[in-house]
């Protein structure tokens, strides 16, 4: 059996506020999207890596995966407006029996979860990464007053990778497509077919680096844990 990776890279970083792709921003030296994808490039189980970039960099996308010599790098294809437009044209890139989608722009996620993920997926069909949350939730209306508080027990921040059976993301991501669905994640493409993910639990280090204040964090991981990220 062997899997299929889809890293979207195609986002424009606004809420960053970089003049430069935040993926381009250096870590310890080297480009945050090198990070992640040295985490797959390596896997035994990991067959072809798709690379989802703004049509403007793909030419500087092919430059760093050759500069830094990642391996199974099948493609690197254009993105869309939104991350499901992005994902949705990598998916048709592959050739696998499984999945996984994973943030170009979280670059610590451990190997062990991702192996977790990996065994998991055969079984289920449908997992994500994701760890309890630590703060207090609230739903909040349009007038900033508060409506409920769920049950923290209950509730998860869900990370990346997601990992699928292609099969079943593919009918997900045609559904919303039919539907006009937009979800901020590729596990609600499939809950709303009815169908269970699992969820593995990670860790706090497997941020999405989305703000300046992500990146002063990133550089502390990197410092205080860098051999297990
Ligand atoms: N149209 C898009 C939007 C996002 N992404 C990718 O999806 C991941 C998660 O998205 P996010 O962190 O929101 O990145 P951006 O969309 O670039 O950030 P922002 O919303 O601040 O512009 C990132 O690796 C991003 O490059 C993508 O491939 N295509
Ligand atoms: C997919 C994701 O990383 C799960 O937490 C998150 O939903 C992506 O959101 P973004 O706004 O596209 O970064």
């Amino acid at each position: 059996m062997k899997c299929g990776i889809v890293i979207p890279a195609a986002g424009r970083g606004r809420r960053m506020g970089a003049n430069v792709n935040k993926q381009f921003i250096p870590l310890d030296g080297k480009p945050i999207l090198i990070h992640t994808l040295e985490k797959f490039s390596r896997l035994p189980w990991v067959d072809e890596i798709v690379i989802v970039s703004h049509p403007d960099e793909i030419t500087i996308m092919e430059q760093l995966v050759q500069q830094y010599g990642i391996q199974r790098v099948k493609a690197i294809v254009p993105g869309g407006k939104e991350r499901q437009d992005s994902i949705y044209n990598g998916l048709t890139f592959l050739e696998t029996e499984y999945v996984m989608v994973h943030d170009g722009a979280r670059p610590f996620v451990k190997q062990t979860h991702l192996e977790q993920l990996w065994q998991t997926v055969q079984k289920i069909g449908a997992v994500a990464l994701g760890v309890p949350v630590k703060d207090t939730i609230k739903i909040v209306d349009q007038d900033g007053f508060i409506q409920s508080t769920p049950d923290r027990k209950s509730l998860w921040a869900i990370q990346t990778p997601q990992a699928f059976r292609l099969s079943i993301l593919r009918m997900a991501y045609e559904e919303a497509k039919k539907d006009r669905f937009l979800g901020t994640d590729d596990s609600s493409l499939v809950e709303r077919l009815g169908m269970k993910v699992m969820v593995v639990e990670g860790d706090y280090h497997n941020i999405k680096i989305t703000t300046p204040e992500d990146l002063i964090l990133a550089e502390s991981i990197l410092k205080h844990w860098s051999e297990e990220v």
